[in-house]
């Protein structure tokens, strides 16, 4: 079974380097990426095989697409003659359809859509799997294997994978937005940068753990921190003074609707 993994960027690397640590032997294993220093690093650094897209397509039984989704059509067009039915093809660009991608193809070709997220290179990722029309449980079990060996799957039907690009697809990044701001809040309170760094990125990777170990509801946890009439209350009241809560949702309905926009194929 030979995997490809076509578009080695920061997401694709982050799968090829969790195929491989999960124990996939490199012979089977392509990539395919458009600048040659870049495919000579990574062949240097995984001793992965680099060739062209239209040739890891003829050569792979699976193949994973992680190009940026305005890179998906021509690249689509550029390999569909090599593709065969039986084939499993796992696109990860964001908002690209099944039906975007199925329309390109020949029949027969399974598709299955992924939205992954940048943990993924920690092996802490979170990814959720959607069939396409022609795909069935075989199909979808390998695109799981595939992605468990880089963090947590999960299965949702299609029409979520918008809402799921917006909250977790994205997350990552909120999540280091409001790191960024605790610093400077720190920094602006007398704190050295350092100082606060260290105080907050072990706040946050203490808390998600206590999130996930305890399977407790972040409201038991937030008022568990909260005493009555104490700091953290004077804090949240001015988080909710400002709108935090309303923002969160405003951002992710902006998120889930550029991910809607994205179908299209078109660039920025
Ligand atoms: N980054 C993230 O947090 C997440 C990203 N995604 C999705 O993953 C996909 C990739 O994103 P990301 O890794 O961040 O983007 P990158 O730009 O880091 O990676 C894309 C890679 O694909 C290469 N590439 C572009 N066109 C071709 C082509 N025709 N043939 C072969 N390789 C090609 C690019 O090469 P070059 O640099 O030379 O152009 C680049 O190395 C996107 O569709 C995105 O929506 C999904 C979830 C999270
Ligand atoms: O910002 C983006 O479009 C991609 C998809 C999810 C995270 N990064």
């Amino acid at each position: 079974m030979t995997v490809a993994v076509l578009g080695v960027g920061v997401m694709g690397e982050a799968l090829l380097a969790g195929i491989l640590q999960g124990g996939r032997p490199v012979a089977e294993v392509l990539a395919a990426e458009k600048r040659p220093e870049r495919a000579a690093e990574l062949t240097e650094r995984y001793g992965v095989e680099v060739v062209g897209n239209a040739e890891a397509v003829k050569r792979a039984d699976t193949v994973l697409f992680v190009v940026k989704p305005y890179d998906m059509g021509p690249l689509l067009d550029e390999v569909a003659a090599s593709a065969r039915p039986g084939q499993l093809f796992v696109s990860l660009a964001a908002g690209i359809t099944t039906s975007f991608v199925e329309a390109r193809l020949p029949g027969g070709v399974a598709v299955v859509r992924v939205m992954p997220n940048t943990p993924a290179l920690i092996g802490e990722g979170m990814a959720a799997v959607s069939p396409g029309s022609n795909a069935g449980e075989e199909h979808l079990r390998e695109a799981e294997d595939l992605l468990r060996s880089t963090g947590r799957v999960t299965r949702v039907p299609e029409k979520h994978q918008d809402a799921v690009t917006a909250v977790s697809g994205s997350g990552p990044a909120y999540v280091f937005y409001v790191v960024e701001a605790m610093i400077e809040a720190g920094v602006h309170l007398g704190l050295t940068r350092a100082t606060a760094t260290e105080l907050v990125v072990q706040t946050l990777a203490g808390s998600a753990a206590l999130l996930r170990d305890t399977g407790e509801h972040p409201t038991v946890l937030r008022e568990r921190v909260t005493s009555p009439g104490g700091t953290t209350a004077a804090a949240l009241r001015r988080l909710d003074d400002g709108g935090v809560r309303a923002a969160f949702l405003g951002a992710l309905e902006a998120a889930r609707d550029r991910s809607r926009a994205l179908s299209s194929g078109e660039p920025v």
